[in-house]
């Protein structure tokens, strides 16, 4: 478990040592913890509710960068926005499995973007979101056209986004989509 007080500090032309972080959230059972063990140690490791966050420096075609994985039950979801204020890119997970949260799933998402009634987002827009639609094993797992349209991404304010599916279980695409984001850092002058 990384430590709550960690932030994020990578900027571009920022201090020696300084990463660029990607946050990696998702509802609750989406996979996110899935993602982040298996991206750093490259084997499906066994999960449990995250409470917290938890951190890993990752290299992805030879780039260094934090990866914060924040719980997606409702108590933690407030955390979001804590770790959300210096992301240089967001990973968005789906249950692709269970469509019948993707309202809710698109609702958080705008949240972290817009920000809601009570509080403003802190979120910097114009950073890239990297949209995974996972447990894409599972069958009658939606569509990533489904996703994206149900997401409602092209109203995010976003810089560029993109949409995979991925199977955190086994690894399918977690790399390529972080080899996207990894693109899309490099543009922006990391
Ligand atoms: N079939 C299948 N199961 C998956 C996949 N990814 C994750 N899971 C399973 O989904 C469950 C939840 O995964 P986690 O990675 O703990 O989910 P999480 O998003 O970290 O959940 P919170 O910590 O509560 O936010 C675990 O049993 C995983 O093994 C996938 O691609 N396919
Ligand atoms: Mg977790």
């Amino acid at each position: 478990m990384g430590s709550a007080l960690s932030a994020c500090t990578g900027r571009p032309g920022g201090k020696d040592g300084d990463l660029p972080c990607v946050l990696l959230v998702g509802l609750d059972g989406s996979g996110t913890t899935t993602i982040l063990y298996q991206v750093k140690h490259g084997k499906k490791l066994e999960t449990i509710p995250t409470l917290g966050m938890n951190k890993e420096i990752v290299k992805v075609d030879g780039m260094d960068f934090e990866l914060y994985d924040v719980g997606g039950l409702e108590k933690v979801r407030a955390l979001w926005r804590t770790y959300s204020k210096e992301a240089n890119g967001v990973a968005y997970v789906v249950d692709s499995s269970d469509p019948n949260r993707l309202p809710q799933a698109a609702e958080e998402l705008k949240k972290l973007f817009f920000g809601d009634k009570k509080k403003k987002s802190l979120i910097v827009p114009d950073i890239p979101l990297l949209v995974l639609a996972n447990k894409q094993d599972v069958a009658d797992a939606v569509s990533i056209d489904t996703v994206a349209k149900d997401l409602e991404l092209h109203d995010l304010p976003v810089r560029n986004y993109k949409v995979l599916p991925t199977v955190a279980t086994d690894g399918t695409n977690l790399r390529e989509g972080l080899k996207w984001m990894v693109d899309q850092l490099k543009l922006y002058g990391y």
